[in-house]
Order: structure tokens, then C-alpha cells, then sequence
């Protein structure tokens, strides 16, 4: 890794008994993957890398590889699919060996004479027998990881998938069992009473770090990043500079520390004034193309959300003159779309992909929009996507390695509380579809489009980005990633406010919402933003702002509030 995010400064690095067991299982991961960049079509590789993920602790991980592995064994049984030869050529050198060590799990192989397709000794040859075994091995790495990400009802359909072709298979009827236990936990019912499968819960959550191997996550608090940053603010925010910044600690819930003169502190980037900003200016306008929208027939532009000028004879707005069906606002964004992303799903069908979600589901669904558009960028671009200067500096939130890792000990303390929100079908099916519509190969560019690149991106697309609410319904119906906006921190008593119509716009406020005083900014001040609405009584914002800042508010204005009102209920 080449830095570390704030959040990792001071994680121990004293080697412990986890440490000696993690190193070699990371090394092996590396091997795999080095080994899976020069044979990308072996399921045999992507199911060894699972089950070495599933050792490290990261079952979203394992699902993911298992999910490609499981691909594959369809393009090997079915020769009308598109890497049908590459994925049988590289099942021929197991042709001489014995059944792989990853296929020698409990009473797989025992099963193989009973499987419910036609396989065994008589059928028609050692590879499909091979791959029948895969597909049922995949089956049950996936239905196990799946539950141990929350994701149950993924969990549940792969457990049938499993059973349909070996339906005495043990480890299988298990996970089945672990799927309903833990549905019933969750869903507070009876041990009598019936789970319905339409009832499972699907979302979960999995770890939210800079991964071990991610040598792309830069030192954000380095010199090179600093004038990187500054560099590009100067042409948005000329009167700005991006800086270390200490803030208050973030607590899970209420505390008594309201009234303390000093909390815990620590440091983070910020925006800063380098100059004085008067009241009412415009402190920074920042133009960004990583944008959502989750309507089908909706009147916004493709490139940067803004609603689109009515589409009549003069007007400004512009088809894409390949597909048409992609609308800009203005020959400017049209451009930038063609630049920058527009060529890798120009009439690829990539439109009709998470449109029009149920409203339960709207968030989830601009979430993968955003992590689509990254993705079109990366490819048109020919950039990894987290080397992409839209997210590559953005706050992830990231918790360290060592505080996420499961302890396996005897006396080991409960499991951690992982934060990255998860399902199978955003984290890992989706992204997979959207860049099969891109005609990417996903065996092929693994080193780019692995699991953990699409976690990595959802971890900073959820600490940084705004959605619209639609005035017809009220659901979020575009969002939005501005990655030099999301640098400014969140304060009750801010002193600016922000609009995004085509550009996010940020200004000096004309008056402090505390004491009615003065607005504008003197030079070496912080620029302080809000997350939520700041007229709100002290409770209430803090609940509104604890999902955006990840915590409850600790600013000056939200501890004097609170500690005036304990006061005011203790007397
Ligand atoms: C959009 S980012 C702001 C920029 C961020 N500080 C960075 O280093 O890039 C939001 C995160 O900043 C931190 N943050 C912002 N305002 C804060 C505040 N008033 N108190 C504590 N943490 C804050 C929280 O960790 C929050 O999740």
C-alpha cells in the first residue's frame, strides 16, 4: 500500500497471531491473482482465490470470485457462449492431475456419481465432471459468503441452485438452515413461524477499508497530493486551498461530553480561505461528469444532471449524433460526454440498467449508476478507475484492517461491525452486467473490475454524494459526485451554503444562521458547509446529519445547544 487513509494513522503494526496467519494467506492471494492476469478463464483459479478470501475474512470478496468462477462453468458447458473455448482450454491442464485440492471439500466429490445433470463415471468425460463439481463448489462458497454478508436471499437462491443438482449435498442443506436462523434473528420471528421467501433480507454490510493490496489509495496528507489538489482547485475555487484540517471525533450516538471545554480531535483535508471572501461571493463552482439518474425518460442532461431546457426547434439541448437517445444540455456537455465517457456505452444498452427503481431501492440504484459512469470512464479513458482524479482523492470513510479482521481466537471478542452497505446484486452482479453491456471482458480485466475496486468506489461514493429529490414523489432522483465540493466539512453554524443545478455552486452566506452575525469568510478560516438543515432544533439535525457525516455532531454549535438544553431538563 502505498499511504493510508487518516483513519489508518497509528493502527497497530505490532505482528500478532493474526498477523502470522494473514501474511502467507495475503501472499497467496497475490500469486492467484497474478497467476488468474495470465490465465483469466481457470474457475479453478478464481475458486482457490475465494476460499483464500473467505481465510482472510472478506466473504463479499470470496462471492465475487466465486460468482466469475460459477460464469465460467456455464461458458464451458454451453459452446454458443462467448469464451466457451478459452474457458475449456484452461480446464485441459487438469486433465492429467488429480481433482484439485479446491474441489476436495467434504462430500463434493462423492457426489459427483448422483449429480442430478447427467455427470459421473459414465458421463460424457472428466471436464464436465469437472465442472459440475466447480459449479456445485461455487454454489456453496457463494450461498456461505452470502450469508455471512447478510445477503439472504442471494444466499438462498444459490443454496437452491446448489440443491437442484446435488439435492443430498450436506453443506448446502446447512447453509439453507443457517439462511432461515438468521432470517428469522432478523426479522424477529418465532422459531415456529414460516420465512417466506419473499421476506429474506438482501442487504448487509461488509468492510469498508483500503484494502491490503490497494496501492492506489494515495497519501491524501502528502505534499504531492496537497498541490496535486491545490493545483486543480485554483481554476474552481480560486480564493481556496485544500489543507489538513482537525475535527471532533465522531461519537456513535448521544454522549455526555456536550459540555466538555475539549473533545478528541483529528485530522482530515478541508477547504480553507486563502484570501478574505465576502459576503454573498461565490467561493467555488466545480463542474463534474460523475452523475446519476435513476429516471428512464427524464429530462436531464446525461453529462452533468442539470434539467434539460425544453426540446424544441433553437434549442440549446443536444442528441448524441450516434445513439440519439442520450440528451445534453449544450454542445459543452456533449463534448465533455464524448471526451470523457459517452463512446463506451454510446448505443451498448447500458441505459435501461437500475431505471426506475422501486422506491426502497432508489438510493441503491444511484449508487450503481454513479459506480457505472466511473466505470464507461475508466474504460474510455483507459484509467483504473481508482486512479480516476474524480475519486482518487475523495474520503472513503475507511476503517482499519486490523479493527475490521475477525478474530478467530478462542477468547475472541464479539465480530466487528462492518459499514459498507452490501447486496449481491450492486456489489457484484450489477457491475458485472454493466460491463458485459460494455463488451469489457470481465475474466480479461480482472486487474481493473475486481470486486474490491467496485467496494472501493462505493465507500467514497457514499461519504461524498449528493442526490436531488424529485418534486413529483419525493425520491432521490439524481446524484452526483463533485470531488472538490465533498472536501469542505460539515458545520450547524456553516458559513456558506450550496446549490447543484448544472455546476455545484458554493457561497459565502450573507448572515450566520448563529446570533444573526455577519456572513463572509476572513483568509485562513475554514470553509464549513452543511449536511443537513441547519434551522432544525439540535436532535434533529444531529440524527439528520449522523447518516452524511457517519456520526453524531460534535460541532461548537451542537454541543452548546445540547449542553443548554441537559441543563435546562436537569433543573
Ligand atoms: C464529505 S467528507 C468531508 C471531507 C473530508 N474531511 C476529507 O478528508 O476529505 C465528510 C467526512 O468528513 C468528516 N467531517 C466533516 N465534517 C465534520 C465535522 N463537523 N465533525 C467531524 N467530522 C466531520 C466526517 O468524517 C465525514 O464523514
Amino acid at each position: 500500500m502505498e499511504g493510508s487513509s487518516p483513519s489508518m494513522s497509528g493502527s497497530a503494526s505490532v505482528p500478532d497471531e493474526g498477523d502470522s496467519r494473514r501474511g502467507p494467506l495475503l501472499q497467496r492471494r497475490q500469486e492467484l491473482s497474478d497467476e488468474l492476469a495470465r490465465d483469466p478463464y481457470d474457475f479453478i483459479l478464481f475458486l482457490e482465490r475465494a476460499v483464500v478470501y473467505s481465510d482472510l475474512g472478506y466473504p463479499d470478496l470470496a462471492a465475487g470470485d466465486a460468482y466469475r468462477a460459477l460464469l465460467l462453468t456455464d461458458e464451458v458447458s454451453d459452446e454458443s457462449f462467448e469464451y466457451h473455448e478459452q474457458a475449456r482450454e484452461a480446464l485441459e491442464k487438469y486433465s492429467s492431475t488429480d481433482l484439485p485440492s479446491v474441489l476436495q471439500h467434504g462430500t463434493l466429490a462423492d457426489g459427483a456419481p448422483d449429480m442430478v445433470d447427467g455427470m459421473g463415471p459414465d458421463g460424457p468425460g472428466h471436464s464436465q465432471t469437472l465442472t459440475s463439481l466447480a459449479a456445485v463448489r461455487c454454489f456453496q462458497v457463494l450461498s456461505l459468503s452470502l450469508v455471512l454478508c447478510g445477503s439472504l436471499k442471494s444466499a438462498f437462491e444459490f443454496c437452491e441452485r446448489g440443491l437442484k443438482m446435488v439435492p443430498n449435498n450436506r453443506d448446502l442443506q446447512e447453509i439453507k438452515g443457517y439462511v432461515e436462523k438468521l432470517a428469522r434473528r432478523r426479522l424477529h420471528k418465532r422459531p415456529d413461524e414460516t420465512v417466506h421467501y419473499n421476506e429474506l433480507p438482501n442487504r448487509g454490510a461488509v468492510r469498508r477499508e483500503v484494502y491490503p493490496w490497494n496501492t492506489y489509495e494515495p497519501d491524501r496528507f502528502s505534499h504531492e497530493s496537497l498541490s496535486f489538489l491545490n493545483k486543480k482547485l485554483a481554476t474552481m475555487a480560486p480564493k481556496c486551498e485544500v489543507r489538513v484540517s482537525s475535527l471532533p471525533v465522531l461519537l456513535e450516538g448521544e454522549s455526555d461530553t456536550d459540555g466538555y471545554e475539549i473533545i478528541p480531535t483529528c485530522s482530515q483535508l478541508g477547504l480553507f480561505a486563502k484570501e478574505n471572501i465576502a459576503p454573498g461571493e461565490t467561493v467555488l463552482e466545480e463542474y463534474s461528469l460523475l452523475t446519476a439518474n435513476n429516471r428512464h425518460k427524464e429530462s436531464t442532461c446525461d453529462a452533468c444532471g442539470s434539467e434539460l431546457p425544453p426540446l424544441k426547434l433553437g434549442t440549446q439541448a443536444q442528441s448524441c449524433p450516434e445513439c440519439y437517445d442520450t440528451v445534453f444540455c449544450d454542445e459543452v456537455c456533449l463534448s465533455k460526454a464524448q471526451e470523457q465517457y459517452h463512446p463506451a456505452v454510446c448505443d451498448k444498452d447500458v441505459d435501461s440498467i437500475a431505471k426506475d427503481p422501486e422506491a426502497s431501492v432508489a438510493d441503491e440504484s444511484l449508487y450503481i449508476l454513479l459506480l457505472a459512469r466511473l466505470l464507461a470512464m475508466s474504460s474510455h479513458q483507459d484509467v483504473h478507475p481508482l486512479d480516476l482524479t474524480e475519486v482518487k482523492y475523495i474520503w472513503g470513510d475507511f476503517v482499519p484492517t486490523s479493527i475490521n479482521d475477525l478474530d478467530l481466537s478462542i477468547n475472541a471478542e464479539p465480530p466487528p461491525e462492518w459499514t459498507l452497505p452490501f447486496s449481491f446484486k450492486s456489489n457484484i452482479e450489477m457491475p458485472l452486467h454493466i460491463l458485459e453491456k460494455m463488451d469489457i471482458d470481465i475474466y480479461a480485466s480482472l486487474d481493473r473490475y475486481d470486486t474490491w475496486v467496485f467496494n472501493t468506489a462505493y465507500a467514497k461514493f457514499r461519504g461524498t454524494a449528493s442526490a436531488r429529490k424529485t418534486k413529483r414523489d419525493g425520491r432521490p432522483d439524481v446524484a452526483a459526485v463533485h470531488p472538490f465540493w465533498c472536501l469542505a466539512n460539515h458545520d450547524c453554524n456553516p458559513n456558506v451554503t450550496w446549490e447543484w443545478g448544472g455546476r455545484m455552486v458554493l457561497w459565502a452566506r450573507e448572515t450566520r444562521v448563529v446570533g444573526n452575525q455577519p456572513g463572509g469568510i476572513k483568509a485562513g478560516e475554514e470553509i464549513f458547509n452543511h449536511y443537513c438543515d441547519v434551522n432544525l432544533p439540535v436532535q434533529d439535525r444531529r440524527e439528520w446529519a449522523k447518516g452524511s457525516l457517519g456520526g453524531w455532531c460534535m460541532c461548537q454549535r451542537c454541543r452548546d445547544e445540547a449542553a443548554h438544553l441537559e441543563g435546562g431538563e436537569m433543573k
